[in-house]
């Protein structure tokens, strides 16, 4: 690692912690009663709080704040469920005290999310929660799906590709120095980012059966998703 690296690094990581989902957000997965209804709302508030610290992350990228204004809000709408879904799937298979998990999966369960979209999600959960990723791979791997050139409406690719190019090989020989016994185990990181994709569409499907039946979203929802 060379030192520009672990400057990087640092940065990453330090953007990463700045933000976590707010204590009253969690307390309240136990607190409130199981309907369907308050699931949804639930829900409704830990997407809205991950969003958030989402944004205030990717701001905190080096060189993001220099890309064409453009772009930062394709690159933003572009990867905002990828970047939710890697957070909370890192998020509930670690960080949660123990009882939290089983709430928040009933709860998930219960908030009108249709069951065909419910499998590839907890699927998802337990693939990243097996990765047993350190701190710096979660930072990184999150940072690398923000910058992803080829989101729609992205203009200057090329920009997005010199920020995303550096992180890709700094996460490359972090994987070599934490995991020296799994060769394979950098390989397996940038395959949760393939199987990350395949969850926008039922996400997308998620809001559109909610929007049907009439759920209310919040207003910075509304905005990344377009709903
Ligand atoms: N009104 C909404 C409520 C929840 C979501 C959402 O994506 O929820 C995600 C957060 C975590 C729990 C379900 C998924 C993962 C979107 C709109």
């Amino acid at each position: 690692i060379t030192k520009e690296q672990d400057a990087l690094m640092k940065l990453i990581v330090e953007a990463y912690n700045k933000h976590q989902i707010p204590q009253d957000v969690t307390k309240k997965l136990l607190q409130e009663q199981y309907s369907t209804e308050e699931n949804f709302l639930l829900l409704t508030e830990i997407a809205t709080s991950q969003v958030q610290v989402l944004v205030e992350f990717t701001k905190n990228i080096p060189g993001f704040l220099s890309l064409d204004h453009e772009d930062q809000i394709a690159l933003l709408k572009g990867s905002a469920v990828e970047a939710m879904f890697l957070r909370s799937a890192q998020v509930f298979s670690r960080k949660m005290p123990k009882g939290h998990t089983e709430v928040l999966e009933e709860r998930i369960r219960k908030s009108g999310i249709s069951e065909e979209f419910i499998t590839p999600l907890f699927n998802f959960y337990k693939s990243v929660g097996e990765l047993h990723m350190v701190l710096e791979e979660q930072a990184l791997l999150t940072a690398i799906t923000i910058l992803t050139p080829d989101r729609p409406y992205v203009r200057d690719q090329q920009a997005v590709e010199r920020l995303q190019e550096p992180m890709v090989e700094l996460l490359k020989k972090l994987c070599v120095l934490q995991h020296p016994q799994e060769p394979q185990y950098f390989a397996r990181l940038l395959g949760r980012l393939t199987e990350l994709r395949t969850l926008n569409h039922y996400h997308a499907e998620m809001l559109t059966s909610w929007r049907v039946n009439d759920h209310k979203f919040t207003p910075l929802l509304c905005e990344i998703w377009d709903v």
